[in-house]
This record gives C-alpha cells, sequence and structure tokens, in this order.
C-alpha cells in the first residue's frame, strides 16, 4: 500500500469500520510501535535530555490540542503521536529520579501493551477469565510473602485508593451495621492514628469517609521518622478519656518523603492492647518484602497486620498503575463493599462466582492492572525481584558513601533506611559556614532554584520538599532499574556544575 494513499486517509479506513481494512491497520499500528521504540530507544540514551521544559501557556502555543469537528487523517493522528511524546518528560530516564516511581520496565510495558488490546473490564470471571486467575495467584503469592496463608486482596487504582479500602474494612469489621443504617450503627466519634510522617492519603481517609480530619491523631515521629509507640499509646487513652472510639492505626513501611519504616511489632502490640485494627501502610517500602537481606528489621511484624497496602509500580517497577492491598481476614472485603448488582453480579451463572471480584470493591469499572505485574513476575522470577531491590539499595549506599566523599559539597541530612536519600546541595558560598539553622534556611531557598535550572537544562530531574522540621531539601529517589554507578556520580556532578554558583 503507497503510504501517501494509506496516509491521506481518515480512520474510518482502518478497522473495525473497515471490515477489508486489516492491512492498514497493521501499516498504522506498526507506525505507532515506531514511535513508541524511538521514545524508548532515546529514554535510554544517556545523551539525550530527561526533558524539554516549557512553561504551560508556550507549551500550548507549541502544541495543537483543539478537538476538530472533522475527524484527522492517520498522517496527523500518527504527528500526533510524535509530537506528544516530544514534550513528555522521560520517567525511564536514567537521569530521572524525580518521584517515587521511576524506570521504564520493558516487560512491564509489553504486558501494557496487550492489556490495552484486550480492553476488559475486571469486574467479572466471564470477561477477563485469565486475568481474574492471574489476580488470584499474584495477591496469594502477595500475601504470603506478607507472611499469611489466608485473606484476601484486590488491585485498586492506586495506594490512596487502597489506604480507603482498610479504612473501610476496618469500620466494617468493628461495625457491620454502618453499612446499612450509617453513622447511627457508630454512636460515638471515631477516631484513627498514623505517624506525623505518614502519607496524606490516610488523613483523607478521615475526611472522606467522615471523621473530619481532627479525628486523624497525627503521632509525632522521633529523628529518624519513625512513629513513637509511647506517644501513640498516650493519645490512644487520651481520647478514650474523650468517650471517643479508637478503631484505626497506620503504620507506615517507607514514608513518602525520608522513607522511614514505623516499628510495626510495638504498634501491633498497642493495636492488640487495645483491640484497634493495624493497616501497614507499605505502598512504598513493600517492595522489601522480596529482599531476605534488608526485609528485616524494616518489615519485621507485618505479617501482624489486619491489611497491608503494597504498590508494585514503585520499588518493584510494574508500570503506572498497579497498586494492591491485602486483608489477613477473608470475606471482609466483599461483606463491607457487595453491593450485588444483579445485572453484573447474578448467582445463577454456569461458573464459580466467587471469581467475579468486582462486587469487593466500591468502583465498578476496574482497569487490568494484573497482567502487565503477573508477566514481570514471570520475566524477573521472584529471584529476579529480590536482586533488583537489592540492586537499589545497592545503588543507596553507592550514593550515600559519594556524598560523604563528597562533604564540602553534599549535606546529608540522615542515613536512609530505603532508597531516599535525603541531601543539601552546598554551593561554594556556603561551604565554610557552620551547620546552623541559618544556612538550612538558605540551603531551602535554593532548592527550587537549583531544581529549575535542572528542569532548564533538561539533564536532570531531583525532587524537592520541606518537611515537618526542616526547609527544602532535596530527595534522591533511586527506583529504576536502569540506573548505574556512574549515574550516580553524573547526578552529584551535574548538581554542582547547575549550581555551584548560587
Ligand atoms: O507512585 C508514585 O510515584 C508516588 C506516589 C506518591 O504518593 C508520592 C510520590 C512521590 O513523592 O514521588 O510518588
Amino acid at each position: 500500500i503507497a503510504v501517501d494513499v494509506l496516509f491521506s486517509h481518515k480512520p474510518s479506513y482502518i478497522l473495525p469500520q473497515n471490515v477489508e481494512g486489516y492491512p492498514a491497520t497493521k501499516e498504522f499500528l506498526m507506525k505507532v510501535v515506531d514511535i513508541l521504540l524511538d521514545y524508548i530507544k532515546a529514554e535510554n540514551d544517556r545523551g539525550t535530555k530527561v526533558l524539554e521544559f516549557h512553561h504551560p501557556n508556550d507549551l500550548m502555543q507549541l502544541l495543537d490540542l483543539e478537538l476538530p469537528d472533522n475527524g484527522l487523517t492517520l498522517q496527523q493522528l500518527l504527528l500526533d503521536c510524535s509530537t506528544t511524546l516530544k514534550y513528555q518528560v522521560k520517567t525511564g530516564h536514567p537521569h530521572y529520579f524525580n518521584q517515587l516511581s521511576c524506570g521504564l520496565d520493558v516487560v512491564s510495558m509489553a504486558g501494557e501493551w496487550l492489556t490495552a488490546t484486550a480492553n476488559t473490564n475486571m469486574f467479572t470471571y466471564e470477561i477477563a477469565p485469565v486475568f481474574i486467575l492471574m489476580e488470584h495467584v499474584v495477591l496469594e503469592k502477595m500475601r504470603e510473602l506478607i507472611g499469611w496463608n489466608t485473606g484476601d486482596s484486590i488491585l485498586a487504582p492506586g495506594g490512596s485508593i487502597s489506604n480507603l479500602y482498610a479504612f473501610l474494612a476496618a469500620r466494617h469489621k468493628m461495625f457491620p451495621q454502618y453499612k446499612v443504617r450509617g453513622l447511627a450503627a457508630v454512636g460515638g466519634q471515631l477516631v484513627m492514628f498514623t505517624s506525623d510522617q505518614c502519607h496524606y492519603s490516610v488523613k483523607s481517609c478521615a475526611s472522606v469517609c467522615g471523621l473530619g480530619t481532627d479525628n486523624c491523631v497525627m503521632v509525632p515521629s522521633d529523628a529518624a521518622g519513625r512513629i513513637i509507640p509511647s506517644k501513640l499509646e498516650e493519645l490512644i487513652l487520651e481520647r478514650k478519656a474523650m468517650g471517643h472510639i479508637p478503631f484505626f492505626v497506620n503504620a507506615t513501611a517507607g514514608t513518602t518523603v525520608i522513607g522511614a519504616f514505623d516499628p510495626i511489632p510495638q504498634i501491633a502490640d498497642i493495636c492488640q492492647k487495645y483491640n484497634l485494627w493495624l493497616h501497614v501502610d507499605a505502598a512504598w517500602g513493600g517492595g522489601l518484602l522480596l529482599s531476605k537481606k534488608y526485609r528485616h528489621p524494616r518489615l519485621s511484624g507485618i505479617e501482624r497486620a489486619d491489611s497491608v497496602t503494597w504498590n508494585p509500580h514503585k520499588l518493584m517497577g510494574a508500570l503506572l498503575q498497579c497498586s494492591t492491598i491485602h486483608f489477613k481476614e477473608d470475606g471482609l472485603l466483599i461483606s463491607c463493599n457487595q453491593m450485588s448488582a444483579e445485572y453484573l453480579f447474578m448467582t445463577d451463572k454456569l461458573y464459580d462466582v466467587q471469581y467475579d471480584t468486582g462486587d469487593k470493591v466500591i468502583q465498578c469499572g476496574r482497569h487490568n492492572d494484573i497482567f502487565k505485574l503477573w508477566l514481570q513476575w514471570r520475566a524477573k522470577g521472584t529471584d529476579g525481584f529480590e536482586k533488583l531491590m537489592d540492586r537499589l539499595m545497592e545503588l543507596t549506599e553507592y550514593m550515600v558513601k559519594r556524598i560523604k566523599q563528597m562533604s564540602d559539597k553534599f549535606y546529608l541530612i540522615l542515613e536512609p533506611e530505603l532508597v531516599n536519600v535525603c541531601f543539601w546541595y552546598l554551593p561554594t558560598r556556603v561551604r565554610n559556614m557552620p551547620h546552623t539553622s541559618e544556612r538550612e534556611k538558605i540551603l531551602g531557598e535554593i532548592c527550587p532554584i537549583l531544581k529549575g535550572r535542572m528542569m532548564q537544562s533538561g539533564t536532570l530531574m531531583v525532587g524537592y520538599q520541606p518537611d515537618d522540621r526542616r526547609p527544602n531539601f532535596f530527595r534522591n529517589i533511586i527506583s529504576s532499574a536502569a540506573v548505574t554507578e556512574a549515574d550516580i556520580d553524573f547526578l552529584l556532578a551535574e548538581m554542582d556544575r547547575l549550581g555551584h554558583d548560587l
């Protein structure tokens, strides 16, 4: 088929509108794949930029995003694909360290391509038989890694919703009548507890589920960012004395900013003592369950939790999104959320309807987030995932060593427990200043400027943020399988090149 003939046509020329359209469809899709392959090649080439930054108004001028009355040609759609990727941040680039999810696992991406092609919903076995069985197998394996040989799990659209499902199940466990009678069934003020370092989605549960954030008690953490158990107990007793009903404690396994692990055994003891639900938000740190070398002491005691959030799209490198929520008690999830919609969850089907997992969640339509994880697990093996976890931690140790060797240019804020390396960059003019809160203030002001220079140069992306006890500081995340020691060396040299005169 002559290319111009093919591409002067509209999409009606390919399947499904044109039943003779397979050759044209193949031609079009192969060209889309070429565009994707060019992007993957560029993303893995250290000579390319991580990003080509433009301010929103400028980028809008560079793009043609308008929605036409009449459809465009296939050629234009291909151009649209290329232009889109031209201005996208290369999150798989070896010099991209900006978020908890970095990297591009090619097998997981191939899984996502198949997922898109299969284009099915995950609410019933009847339309997603293979994927439902894969969920069954993968989630059971993950519960085993947590330390359970029972229970139930589901995938959710991100860690925030996974945490919400834990909250809902906990409340249902303590007040099963809530589902039918609402707040009247509780008859008092529910209170939840979490550390002041936790992910904001925990606090959001209090708002979304009617506790009010006043009743999400933020428990102080220590210098390492770990919850202080004695403070937790103190605050539980304080709320009980006020006639409130403590019912839920969240322990974070890998906090978002500094990567701290709350001491699960001590928290579990307190939960046992006061009959509280223990949720472990291991969205970020859960991947270390795969590592014999690093699992303990960070995740010791996790098997005592009632629920665990674990996001394979973070440390394990599954493609976004892939979040799992696990419950020790089987049957709780379905009894909490089941609405038995009779148009979908008929009980007189020809197969065992326990495989219709849709009724376990408050969503109806649910994206297939399992295939890309299952295929990746087939590719790596459990041992391969362990090697990846150990490699990411090894690279983190390398970065800490290099920062200490270059202590005139970098100030390590604390020893990392995970792959979050938190530090300040020291421009020339502050190198002889004593490290006081005055200097920290200056260093905090430098972060956004240096980050801006990174983005304008397009050569590097490292995140910064303040936290509850210090001004802006850089938080480097190593969660991409593409990263090597040389990339860490590049990162440090590039920050110095861009920032020495600040
Ligand atoms: O899935 C992620 O990549 C992610 C989720 C967060 O909540 C926070 C961050 C982050 O702070 O980088 O990343």
